[in-house]
């Protein structure tokens, strides 16, 4: 499967009372990959909630990903994000197995995305672009990164932090493979503004 298009991440505060409606919406507008986020330790409401994602992702043929936690992720047998300090690759990668996407931070830094690759990973994740308001303490990156990224690791690039309509463009010009973002697509007043909205982030791959 090609990664390239909308890279959808739920925000469990900008979704409350709107989660599952406003994700459709945004699964119904285009979205190559949904990150579930949630940075909460309620166990009870990420089951219920990955359980309900993974029913409309099948739905809608889209990729489910879970943040930070590969055992959830096992549990499900769905692919993972991990930062940092979210546990390392080589057992994530061994315990989901070959053909799972995983996923990793790299901030501004391409030493760790050569690292990520040689770990297993199956995309690499550069950012904060542009100020966030999900998270504003990100480490910055310079578009130009992108392009020195591309050269260097062959895997799918992905980009995040603050991206919204107006300024993603640049960012797919120079080689991003996959826009992840929260605000710029959830942070819309209704669900059809959402699949509006995915669907304009979708057509930057196809002008270019
Ligand atoms: C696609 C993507 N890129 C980066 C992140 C950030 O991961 P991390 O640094 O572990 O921070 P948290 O999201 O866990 O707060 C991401 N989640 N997704
Ligand atoms: C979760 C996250 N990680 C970032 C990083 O730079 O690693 S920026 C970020 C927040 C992304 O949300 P928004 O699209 O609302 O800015
Ligand atoms: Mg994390």
């Amino acid at each position: 499967m090609k990664l390239r298009g909308l890279y959808a991440i739920t925000d469990s505060q900008l979704l409350a009372g709107r989660f599952l409606p406003y994700v459709e919406a945004a699964l119904d507008g285009g979205v190559t990959l949904l990150q579930y986020r949630d940075k909460s330790d309620n166990q009870a409401q990420r089951l219920r909630e990955v359980e309900a994602l993974l029913h409309l992702c099948e739905r809608y043929k889209t990729q489910l990903i879970i943040n930070d936690d590969a055992e959830l992720a096992a549990r499900f047998g769905v692919g993972v994000h991990l930062g940092q300090t979210d546990g390392p690759l080589t057992p994530a990668r061994t315990l989901l197995g070959r053909d799972a996407i995983i996923g990793s931070t790299c901030h501004a830094q391409l030493e760790l995305a050569e690292q990520a690759a040689s770990e297993g990973a199956s995309y690499v994740a550069f950012g904060r672009f542009f100020n966030s308001q999900t998270k504003p303490g990100a480490p910055a990156a310079d578009i130009e990164l992108i392009r020195r990224a591309k050269a260097r690791i062959k895997l799918p690039v992905a980009v995040i932090g603050g991206i919204t309509l107006d300024n993603a463009a640049p960012l797919v010009e120079h080689g991003a493979d996959l826009l992840a973002v929260i605000h710029g697509l959830f942070g819309a007043d209704s669900t059809q503004e959402v699949s509006r909205r995915a669907r304009a982030f979708n057509a930057l791959f196809s002008s270019i």
